[in-house]
């Protein structure tokens, strides 16, 4: 990659975990909400996706765009998820497309999914013994509004493709934790996603050679009901970790942001 990489929500919990992994490999254009508490290593801008100046401003002179920026919450408000992420995401893309920027990585979650998770299939599916599994060909099952935005995000990223040609990589990420799965919580356990292994599917969504994708984002967990299959095929994902080699004895979940 020859030009920088834009990377929206620079300062959340994903971005520290791609910068920290592969902060060095590219050149960056870090997009902040707000100012950053220490100056980072990098150019960066501060702005608002909802804002077409800014996003204008974001996306000028970038070859590719990781966009994480966005209401994270599985319970945020439509109104929150209508701005920040489904708006906010179609004005990326605008601009993205009007610059000619080759690839788009769009950070799509689990909850584009979760109502897969029926009463009659949890908790089995999220044990080791189930084989229960998603591969990412099947239709959204948001089972929240938060879910629905993250869906859309992926429609925005399929329409895009199509209609401007711009290559686009969205990422359904699991459950990121730094250090260590999640605690005493089979779900996040199945879906976890460490640090290195996020950086790592990121720098292989920026390097590889695709049309339009969408792939799980999880590390290689014994418990996993998301294939990563694909992920490893089309992008070249090579996971590290897996939930399966921790005990959780006498741990916490830190986040970041
Ligand atoms: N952390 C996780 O386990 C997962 C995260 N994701 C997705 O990854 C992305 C990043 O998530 P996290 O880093 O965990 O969240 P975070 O809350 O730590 O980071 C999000 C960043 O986006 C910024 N932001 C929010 N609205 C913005 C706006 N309108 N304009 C500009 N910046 C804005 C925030 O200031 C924050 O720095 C989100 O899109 C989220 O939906 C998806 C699945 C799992
Ligand atoms: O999309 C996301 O998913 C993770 C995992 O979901 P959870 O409901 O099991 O916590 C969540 O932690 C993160 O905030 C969200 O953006």
């Amino acid at each position: 990659m020859d030009e920088p990489v834009l990377l929206t929500g620079a300062g959340g919990a994903v971005g520290k975990a791609i910068l920290e992994g592969i902060g060095d490999a590219y050149e960056w254009k870090l997009m902040f909400h707000s100012p950053p508490a220490e100056e980072p290593d990098h150019e960066y801008l501060v702005g608002d996706v909802i804002t077409a100046e800014d996003v204008e401003s974001a996306v000028e002179g970038v070859g590719a765009v990781i966009h994480l920026a966005g209401d994270p919450r599985p319970e945020a408000p439509w109104d929150s998820v209508l701005s920040n992420n489904i708006d906010g995401t179609k004005k990326m893309y605008e601009a993205a497309v009007e610059e000619g920027v080759e690839k788009f990585v769009y950070a799509s979650s689990n909850h584009a999914v979760g109502a897969f998770e029926t009463d009659r299939r949890t908790p089995e599916m999220y044990r080791a013994d189930d084989d229960f599994l998603l591969d990412g060909s099947e239709f959204p099952r948001p089972g929240n509004l938060y879910g629905v935005s993250k869906a859309t995000g992926e429609v925005l990223g399929r329409y895009y493709h199509d209609e401007y040609g711009i290559d686009v990589c969205n990422i359904r990420i699991g459950n990121l934790t730094r250090g260590h799965p999640p605690i005493d919580y089979e779900r996040g356990q199945a879906m976890w996603l460490s640090y290195r292994d996020c950086a790592n599917i990121h720098a292989c969504a920026l390097d590889a050679d695709y049309d339009f994708e969408i792939v799980y984002g999880i590390s290689d967990n014994d418990r996993k009901y998301y294939s990563i299959e694909r992920a490893k095929d089309v992008l070249g994902y090579d996971p590290q970790d897996n939930s399966a080699h921790f005990d959780g004895e006498d741990r916490v979940v830190e986040r970041d942001a």
